[in-house]
């Protein structure tokens, strides 16, 4: 029996994205996306890897569901791609992209799974891009388009959506600091971008509401704990900073209809203020969530740096590392959920990602992961002694079901419970896979 036991009707479950794991991007009239863009220009991608085939999901998805059975999966993540449902970002639908998501939806509940559908993991079309992609403010309307074709042909048994995945990381990443597509290294314009990822989450929140389908509907954010490196009181101020910047810049208008004061400064003293117009913060205001989604990884910690743009320096933690260079620090999952259910109101939340890459070698057809096994097990007891403080944690969905296409360092970085030997497509179980099907069946750690 377990010593930890979760709510009865807790949801366990696995997350992947289409980009990293369906291939076919040429495949049944899906259009161009900027990951295509971005993934077939040298130097971009490490080994120069692509999604093209990926875990070749597209055609391969009645055998992972298979395997989302045997593992008792209660719940399963997936993203759906815009490019699929509308090639050219807006205008002509594609039947055989809604074809495809209805086939897998199906699939999913005649098997006991939940299907937990995130609206957008990145792949804008790349036809948008071109019309300036999320710094021109048309893109949200266009995505809320999107959104409710897929609302319309899903809604009667997708009942759990998320709009974005993570804004951050699509504003900071792809347009800050140019690791992920588009590539811009320009903070001014990835500030406008998280103002227009933030208008086109509320639209799509607008739009769902609209159609009165009885479900429920959120957005999932990349969070973390964030603590000063030492006692000075210029630490405490720069993790102040990091965590205006990191979390309440997109916590406080999905879940408080405001950005908050001293980042709005911050940035319209560093930046152009983000481009904020007339009604749009009441439009925000108008589209509150059901649930918050967070992904979780690691913590943050920062010191003092006058000389950095905004004041302060990320500190390399003392904790173990996983193969992406992340601290191991369970404890700060734990202080993420408490400090969530504090300060924004007790809402309903769900881990929507949580998972750690390690070497993962395959020696004589078996992957032996027990550092992944104790990650998410310290995790899970973070998350349970969470829900004992009284936090609404109602799931938790492992990153990732699949070894799969991790962005900027392509197919070097496993994070799955199931392995993927992409030469020959097979799938097979790491240990963590088998450890994770008896927290399931015990429903506890
Ligand atoms: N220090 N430190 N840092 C942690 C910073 C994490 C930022 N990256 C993410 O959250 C991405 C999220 C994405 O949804 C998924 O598509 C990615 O495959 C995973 C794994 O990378 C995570």
């Amino acid at each position: 029996m377990p010593k930890h036991v979760f709510p009865v009707d807790f949801v366990w479950g696995a997350a992947t994205a289409a980009y990293q794991i369906e291939g076919a991007v040429r495949e049944d009239g899906r259009g161009e996306s900027i990951w295509d863009r971005f993934s077939h220009t040298p130097g971009k991608i490490q080994g120069g890897d692509t999604g093209d085939v990926a875990c070749d999901h597209y055609h391969r998805y009645r055998e992972d569901v298979a395997l989302m059975r045997e593992m008792g999966l209660k719940g399963y993540r997936f993203s759906i791609a815009w490019p699929r449902i509308v090639p050219a970002g807006k205008g002509a639908l594609n039947p055989k992209g809604l074809d495809f998501y209805n086939a897998l939806v199906d699939r999913l509940l005649a098997n006991g799974i939940t299907p937990y559908a995130t609206l957008y993991h990145w792949e804008l079309p790349q036809l948008l891009q071109d019309r300036g992609g999320w710094d021109n403010r048309d893109t949200a309307a266009y995505f809320a388009e999107y959104a409710a074709v897929v609302f319309e042909s899903l809604g009667d048994r997708v009942r759990h959506w998320i709009t974005l995945n993570e804004p951050s990381v699509v504003a900071y990443n792809g347009h800050a600091i140019g690791e992920h597509a588009p590539g811009f290294t320009d903070y001014a314009l990835a500030v406008r971008v998280s103002h227009h990822l933030n208008l086109a989450h509320a639209r799509a929140v607008a739009a769902y509401r609209q159609l009165n389908q009885g479900g429920v509907i959120g957005t999932t954010l990349n969070l973390t704990s964030v603590y000063p490196a030492g006692n000075a009181p210029e630490d405490g101020a720069a993790a102040r900073i990091a965590d205006g910047m990191y979390n309440r810049w997109f916590l406080d208008p999905v879940l408080k209809g405001a950005y908050p004061r001293d980042i709005l400064e911050l940035f319209g003293q560093k930046l152009q203020a983000p481009v904020i117009q007339a009604g749009d913060l009441e439009r925000i205001a108008a589209a509150p969530i059901d649930f918050l989604g967070l992904n979780y990884y690691s913590r943050l910690l920062v010191r003092s740096a006058p000389s950095s743009p905004f004041g302060y320096e990320a500190v390399r933690g003392a904790g173990p590392c996983t193969a992406m260079g992340w601290e191991i620090y369970p404890d700060g999952l734990y202080d993420l959920l408490v400090r969530l259910d504090r300060d924004y109101g007790h809402p309903r939340l769900l881990v929507t990602e949580n998972g750690a890459a390690f070497d993962d070698p395959l020696q004589a057809g078996r992957v032996a992961d027990p550092e992944r096994i104790a990650y998410l097990r310290e995790h899970f007891l973070a998350a349970r002694r969470a829900i004992e403080s009284g936090v609404r944690l109602e799931g938790y969905f492992v990153w990732s079901l699949l070894d799969n296409f991790e962005w900027a360092h392509g197919y070097s970085r496993r994070f799955g419970l199931i392995y993927v030997d992409y030469p020959t497509q097979e799938r097979i179980w790491k240990d963590s896979a088998r450890w994770y099907q008896g927290v399931i069946r015990q429903n506890g750690v």
